[in-house]
């Protein structure tokens, strides 16, 4: 017997911002009601990875009476480009998508991302709904409303925010995701176990096999009590003018390795290793226990995720973390954990706090783990 889905709402500052995260089973029939009923022509945005589950949303749809059309853009971080936007711009127009008419997202978080931020665009904004395939598209990128691609200069540089129109959660997609992937993800439920949910840490701490098992009941409550955190968070503060920025724990030096690595790493094992970073900053600055701040790392190497990285590229990776969206001006700005779920903001305005804490995370050049495809 399927069991029955959870339904977590987020809510925004007016009631348009308003939506649901279904989680469960087998939730495709609910695409229509989801889209609402004035949408005509349907956009489905995939990855060339995913083309079988692109075309049977788009079939589902056509079903329904409505135009759907696929469009297919590069795997990954090679979809948050701004020509993979054009092509999708381009998609629209020559298919004459109004106002009325709808993105359905389906993949990764690297889709979400991207066709999140085409919906934003596309005649200053129209209706998108993400179907996450992947468990970090589940648990965060779909959630929320960021929506970004990458330039030269940095990751997610240009984007704006846009929530869904409501989220998709399929576990069943869990089934054909990769084992490295699953893990990669895991690194994003483990940051909200920290800022918010320690029960979290206790669930993936007491059951290492049931975590790697995407069809496991330990998979899916870390699945909704991840987006429960993510939920009550941007339900509070959409636009980060606040406390979304503790959503953030991690990614300052996360984002900075993605660059440096030239996105060759996965957003999750990059995040892993800013996880640690950020609890050893804490430590540093005599924010964060010991204990706190050593389960960090136990946690996030239990699942063979990454802890360090090398230590030849510091001055690539400080002037990345410049670029970062919680800089302001010259000031370096990081999340860090004052306690267990208790996080708050560090202003850095002397880097050699940074490199202390570096330190503590440095190996050789050919020391990093490599969790990429
Ligand atoms: N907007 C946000 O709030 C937010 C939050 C977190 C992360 N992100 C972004 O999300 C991206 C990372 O997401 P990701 O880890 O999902 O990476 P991804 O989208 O690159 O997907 C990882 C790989 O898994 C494959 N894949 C996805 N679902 C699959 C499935 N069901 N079966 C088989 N293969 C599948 C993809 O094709 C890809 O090769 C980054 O770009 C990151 O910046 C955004
Ligand atoms: O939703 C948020 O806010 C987050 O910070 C979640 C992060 O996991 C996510 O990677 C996000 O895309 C990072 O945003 P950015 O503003 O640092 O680009
Ligand atoms: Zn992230």
């Amino acid at each position: 017997m399927p069991s029955e889905p959870t339904i977590i709402p987020v809510t925004g500052s007016n009631p348009a911002e308003n939506y649901d995260v279904v989680v469960g089973n087998g939730l495709l029939g609910r695409l229509p009601d989801m889209l609402g009923e004035r949408v005509r022509r349907v956009l489905v945005i995939h990855p060339r990875a995913l083309r079988t589950t692109g075309d049977t949303v788009r079939d589902e749809l056509a079903a329904t009476g409505l135009t759907a059309v696929t469009a297919e853009i590069p795997d990954a971080e090679e979809g948050k480009h701004i020509q993979v936007a054009s092509f999708c711009w381009q998609v629209l127009g020559q298919n004459d998508f109004t106002r009325s008419d709808a993105i359905v997202a389906v993949g990764g978080g690297a889709v979400t991302d991207v066709a999140g931020f085409v919906a934003a665009t596309w005649l200053r904004g129209i209706k998108v709904v993400h179907i996450p395939t992947s468990l970090l598209g589940m648990v965060d990128a779909a959630v929320g409303g960021k929506t970004a691609i990458n330039t030269a200069e940095g990751k997610n540089l240009v984007g704006a925010f846009h929530p869904p129109a409501g989220v998709l959660a399929d576990l069943d997609a869990l089934a054909t995701l990769p084992k490295n992937e699953l893990l990669s993800g895991m690194a994003e439920v483990i940051k909200c176990g920290f800022i918010a949910d320690p029960a979290i840490l206790d669930l993936v701490e007491a059951n290492p096999e049931a975590v790697a098992d995407g069809a496991s009941d330990v998979v899916r409550e870390l699945v909704e009590r991840s987006i429960g955190v993510k939920a009550e968070i941007v339900s509070s503060d959409l636009r980060e003018s606040g406390r979304r920025e503790f959503l953030n724990y991690g990614h300052t030096l996360g984002h900075s390795i993605e660059l440096a690595e030239r996105y060759q790493w996965r957003h999750g094992a990059a995040v892993s290793v800013g996880l640690v970073f950020a609890a050893e900053l804490g430590r540093t600055v005599g924010r964060l226990d010991d204990a706190t701040a050593d389960r960090h790392k136990e946690i996030l190497s239990s699942l063979g995720l990454p802890v360090t990285y090398r230590k030849d590229r510091w001055s690539a990776l400080l002037d990345g973390m410049r670029r970062d969206k919680k800089s302001r001006g010259d000031l370096l700005r990081f999340v860090v954990l004052d306690g267990l779920a208790k996080p708050s903001m560090l202003e850095v305005p002397d880097t050699s706090l940074l490199f202390a804490a570096y330190q503590e995370i440095a190996s050789e050049p050919q020391g990093g783990i490599r969790l990429s495809l």
